[in-house]
């Protein structure tokens, strides 16, 4: 079960064990989500060359590959870290940002799904109805399905890849196929700063880290991330200040803040 009790203590267990997330990551998002990583407690490392990634691996606690501008290069550091955390059992958790926009995105998303084979896959509605054959519309990186409506997409892709699939959006759904968590925490200003579903897959990285049940871990990293947004967004004027106060929200948020403001 997922509580208020069970998100702090994984809360508490990232900031205790602070545990080195290996990000390849794209251009837009590179310093938010390392702010997000060290905010929460984590600590990040943005490495990206073919020639260092297995290296990187081997003091890493977790891998997070995210496919917002790919490139052949990247591609080839992203199948080789995936391979070398596979190697050395630690999560792998996967972004296809954008896939189903263009048949490249899609060649590359199948690659990493076959050769890394994440534990866990976080996407908007969109993607993950992609992700999973389903015909659908894509807009960029942007999604214009509702979680909902890719719930049996993300089943379906769960099962088929023995993963953990993440739906963001309106609602938040967690499932490995069989379960399905709901989070409803977070707010509408959240999906108009650019790369905020990104930073959601790099915190779950992080909590992956230190719980290795991925179905709770993504759920309660997922829960962080609403709880988090949804308070800086009453502090906030606009995406401009919302980016800062998230940030300042990761650092501070108590237990206290998420038995009041969790829901599920
Ligand atoms: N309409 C909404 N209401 C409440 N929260 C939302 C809404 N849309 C997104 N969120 C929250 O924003 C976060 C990012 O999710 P979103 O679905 O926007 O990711 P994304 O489309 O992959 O973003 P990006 O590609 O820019 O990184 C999630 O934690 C989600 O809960
Ligand atoms: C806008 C954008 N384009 C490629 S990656 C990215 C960040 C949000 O996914
Ligand atoms: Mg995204």
């Amino acid at each position: 079960m997922i509580d208020a009790k069970s998100i702090s203590t994984d809360l508490k267990a990232v900031r205790e064990q602070s545990p080195l997330v290996h990000n390849i990551t794209n251009y837009v998002v590179m310093n938010n989500t390392a702010n997000a990583l060290l905010a929460v407690g984590a600590s990040p490392v943005m490495a990206h060359a073919p020639e260092e990634v297995a290296d990187m691996i081997q003091i890493a606690s977790a891998l997070v590959i995210n496919m917002g501008t790919l490139s052949r290069h990247w591609v080839d550091a992203m199948l080789l870290a995936g391979k070398a955390a596979r190697g050395k059992g630690i999560p792998v958790v996967f972004d296809p940002v954008g896939v189903g926009a263009t048949p490249y995105r899609n060649e590359v998303a199948a690659q990493i799904l076959e050769q890394c084979r994440p534990d866990i896959i976080r996407g908007n509605g969109s993607e993950i109805m992609a992700l999973a054959n389903t015909k659908t519309r894509t807009k960029g990186v942007d999604s214009i399905m509702t979680s909902r409506s890719a719930l049996d997409s993300a089943k379906e892709l769960a099962s088929q890849n023995g993963a953990v699939v993440v739906i963001s959006g309106p609602e938040d759904l967690i499932t490995d196929g069989t379960h399905v968590h709901t989070i409803k925490n977070g707010s509408l200003l959240m999906p108009k700063v650019t790369g905020m579903g990104c930073t959601a897959t790099a915190l779950t990285g992080a909590f992956a880290a230190v719980n290795s049940d991925a179905l709770k871990a993504a759920a309660h990293a997922m829960a962080v991330m609403g709880i988090a947004g949804e308070l800086a967004t009453k502090k906030s004027s606009g995406p401009g200040s919302l980016q800062l106060q998230f940030i300042d929200m990761l650092y501070q948020l108590s237990e206290a803040d998420i038995a009041q403001i969790f829901l599920p």
